[in-house]
């Protein structure tokens, strides 16, 4: 086992690693570091080499060149002591789908050396308890979800992996879930999180790194990355209320347009402008939408592509 003079509060050192597959620069000289405790999103267009990262920062591939180092030790190769200390939630996560939950889990303590508590506390945390004698391919998707995390937690680690936690869940699941993922980071742990919901990774994450075409693109906290933007905010009311013509007079207002039954109106005085419209129209159904982390994202992965 090597280990690393990683600075005390890393949980993962990258620097300058490379992965290709033929031709293929999945990861082309990624350099990244993720604290202790925290919640670091990893984003990115398909093919943007996401998942070879992750797979070389778990111990699952080598690297062609450069280094890592996961709770100041090298994942490659496979170090037995290092993955007691790290969970992985995948959308493959297998099952033991004939067993009930709680006996699947029971069953992964066991390949831990853990007792049966494990289980009961990971199914509770994941919010199955009440799911414990069903059988796992009776559950539905989203517990399903759920109890792959649970597993991924049963062995209280240090590090934990997510990878699109709430794929293909109905919107009151997913904020459920999100909850849990928070209480997890309020544990300490620190949580990589790979993600295609950017609403997602703008709630939960204190970092994200965006990829595109195996290099990181940008890195920062989704509020810093959304004030870089410098984008403009859009106020919005229904079409019958205000002509455009009479929205691009309006104080403050930069540019106005009709869109999906509204007036839009862009403006860099959200205050000025809000006050002159709602003199106009009264503020009632207007709407005021600032710049997210998706429209960071679009900017910054679209400009990649262009480049
Ligand atoms: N085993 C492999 N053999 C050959 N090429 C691969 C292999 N795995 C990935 N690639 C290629 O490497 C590049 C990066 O793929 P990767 O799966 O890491 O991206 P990703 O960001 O995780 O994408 P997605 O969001 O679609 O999961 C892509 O061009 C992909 O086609």
């Amino acid at each position: 086992m090597t280990t690393h003079d990683t600075a005390p509060g890393a949980a993962v050192l990258i620097e300058d690693v490379h992965k290709a597959y033929g031709q293929v620069r999945a990861v082309d000289g990624v350099s990244l570091r993720v604290e202790q405790g925290e919640f670091f999103g990893i984003l990115g267009p398909n093919g943007a080499g996401k998942t070879t990262l992750i797979e070389m920062v778990e111990g699952l591939r080598e690297p062609d060149r450069g280094t890592i180092a996961v709770l100041g030790t090298t994942p490659w190769p496979r170090d037995v002591a290092l993955l007691r200390r790290i969970g992985v939630q995948t959308q493959a996560s297998a099952f033991f789908t004939r067993l009930t939950a709680v006996e699947h889990l029971r069953t992964v303590a066991e390949l831990y050396g853990l007792g049966p508590d494990a289980a009961d506390r990971s199914l509770a945390q994941a919010g199955l308890t009440e799911k414990a004698g069903t059988r796992v391919d009776k559950l539905s998707g989203g517990q399903r979800q759920r109890l792959a995390i649970a597993t991924a937690l049963i062995h209280r680690p240090e590090l934990i992996f997510l990878d699109e936690p709430t794929a293909a869940l109905d919107p009151e699941v997913r904020r459920t879930l999100w909850d849990m993922l928070r209480a997890l980071r309020g544990e300490g742990r620190t949580i990589i999180h790979t993600t295609h919901h950017l609403d997602e990774a703008e709630a939960l994450c204190d970092r994200v790194a965006i990829m595109a075409g195996g290099r990181i693109v940008a890195l920062d906290s989704p509020g810093n990355l959304i004030r870089a933007l410098d984008a403009p905010t859009r106020l919005s009311v229904p079409a019958g209320r205000l002509s455009v013509h009479k929205a691009e007079a309006v104080d403050g207002v930069a540019r106005a347009y009709e869109e999906a039954g509204e007036v839009v109106m862009e403006t860099r005085e959200p205050g000025r402008a809000l006050v002159a419209v709602g003199e106009l129209t009264g503020l009632d159904q207007v709407r005021t939408r600032t710049a997210t982390l998706e429209d960071a994202y679009l900017r910054l992965t679209g400009s990649e592509h262009t480049a």
